[in-house]
């Protein structure tokens, strides 16, 4: 599939729906690479609480106001966004496609829409930008345990032209997931989503090898550093003194936590349970966002994910009070069907469907949406 342009017959035949999407993906991965992309921690509960909070959301449309013209368009950190869309950071897109980062980035690259790239990326950080030209790109940190490290990402990823730096909170330790742990399957051991490592100065600093020539000693380094769970909110110092890019916190999901990321000085938050692949039994990030909303009053962006598949799921986020949302399992799907073509039909898709949902709610752009057009 490398670099292939889809034959316009088969363009045609790519889905619509995120089911189809899912479905198709199954049907071309092998158990485990699909497993991993598609499973959730612990009993699915989380995931389904999504998915389930989402649909209990209900629009009600207002009628007889001119949605002859719809903007989607939104200010997010002192930039001009097309949509209010944006690709979550994905790890390990090896397994669902061979270019990986580098199909869903140039995807995302022609649809103008920032591409958040994963720690975990089975590219480096360089090799995605490089495919990026200027279009807009986040890098997407878990804090290593050696700060050198964490230090080292963050350099590279200014060097590279990366715009943000997305924080993820919710991964102190890796989900219960069962599904990986029945298939025996672990990308990381395969050695795939470790090439910012395995590409970092600072990181093979400490190897007597390098990772090409002994993968063991490499991956046994890394398993001990990779994140760390004895972060604190004094560490933010450190991360603020090391960038003066924008941090936006992922996987706020109480308003308590929300009041002292604003007050420690962070550009935004990201509600967000990871889409139900870390602790089972967590709120729903929709049920989440209004009150999140609400301390944070407007003063930072608030990002939403977990659990939007359609138009209509980011509308009734924006209306809650989100910036803009990220679009996480649904663009890997496409990658994992189609490549390239896949990520960037799922995000064309997903566009027109919000652009349609807008102006059907009776709404002429992303800024006008209110609480009032969705109830319980
Ligand atoms: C296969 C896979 C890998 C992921 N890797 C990362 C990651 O490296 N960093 C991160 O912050 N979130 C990661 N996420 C979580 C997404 O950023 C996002 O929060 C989640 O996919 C949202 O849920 P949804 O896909 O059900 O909408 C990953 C999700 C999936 C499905
Ligand atoms: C210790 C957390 C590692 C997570 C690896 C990638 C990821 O975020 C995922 O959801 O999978």
């Amino acid at each position: 599939m490398n670099n292939q342009v889809l034959p316009e017959s088969e363009k045609a035949m790519l889905p619509f729906t995120h089911r189809e999407w899912e479905r198709r993906a199954r049907e071309k991965l092998e158990i485990g690479p699909y497993s991993f992309i598609s499973g959730n921690a612990g009993m699915g509960e989380t995931a389904n609480s999504n998915r389930a909070a989402i649909k209990e959301w209900k629009i009600v449309p207002r009628v007889f106001r001119d949605v002859e013209k719809r903007d989607l368009s939104i200010e997010l950190l002192e930039k001009k966004f097309s949509t209010p869309i944006l690709l979550a950071p994905i790890g390990v897109q090896k397994i669902m496609h061979p270019e990986g980062e580098l199909a869903s980035a140039r995807a995302a690259a022609d649809s103008r829409i920032p591409f958040i790239a994963s720690t975990m990326s089975s590219y480096s950080m360089e090799e995605i930008a490089s495919v990026m030209g200027d279009a807009p790109r986040w890098f997407q940190l878990y804090c290593s345990k050696d700060k050198e490290i964490t230090k080292s990402f963050i350099k590279r990823a200014e060097r590279s032209g990366y715009s943000a730096i997305v924080i993820t909170l919710d991964s102190s330790v890796m989900g219960w997931r069962v599904q990986d742990l029945e298939n025996n399957y672990s990308p990381f051991r395969l050695g795939i989503g470790l090439a910012n490592y395995f590409s970092d100065s600072t990181f093979c600093s400490k190897l007597v090898k390098p990772p090409a020539e002994d993968f063991a000693a490499a991956f046994s380094i890394f398993s001990k550093i990779n994140t760390s769970a004895s972060l604190t909110w004094e560490d933010l110092e450190f991360l603020r003194e090391n960038t003066k890019l924008p941090i936006l916190l992922k996987g706020i999901v109480d308003p308590r936590d929300a009041k002292l990321a604003l007050d420690h000085g962070v550009d935004g938050i990201i509600v967000s349970n990871h889409g139900g692949r870390q602790l089972d039994g967590s709120i729903a990030a929709i049920d989440a966002l209004p009150k999140v909303c609400y301390v944070i009053g407007g003063k930072i962006p608030v990002l939403m994910d977990s659990g939007i598949r359609t138009g209509t799921d980011v509308i009734k986020a924006l209306a809650l009070g989100a910036s803009a949302v990220l679009l996480g399992r649904p663009f890997a799907y496409g990658l994992a069907v189609a490549g390239e073509e896949g990520v960037k039909q799922v995000i064309r898709n997903l566009i027109t469907e919000t652009e349609v949902s807008l102006g059907l709610s009776g709404y002429h752009s992303i800024k006008s949406l209110d609480r009032s057009l969705v109830v319980k």
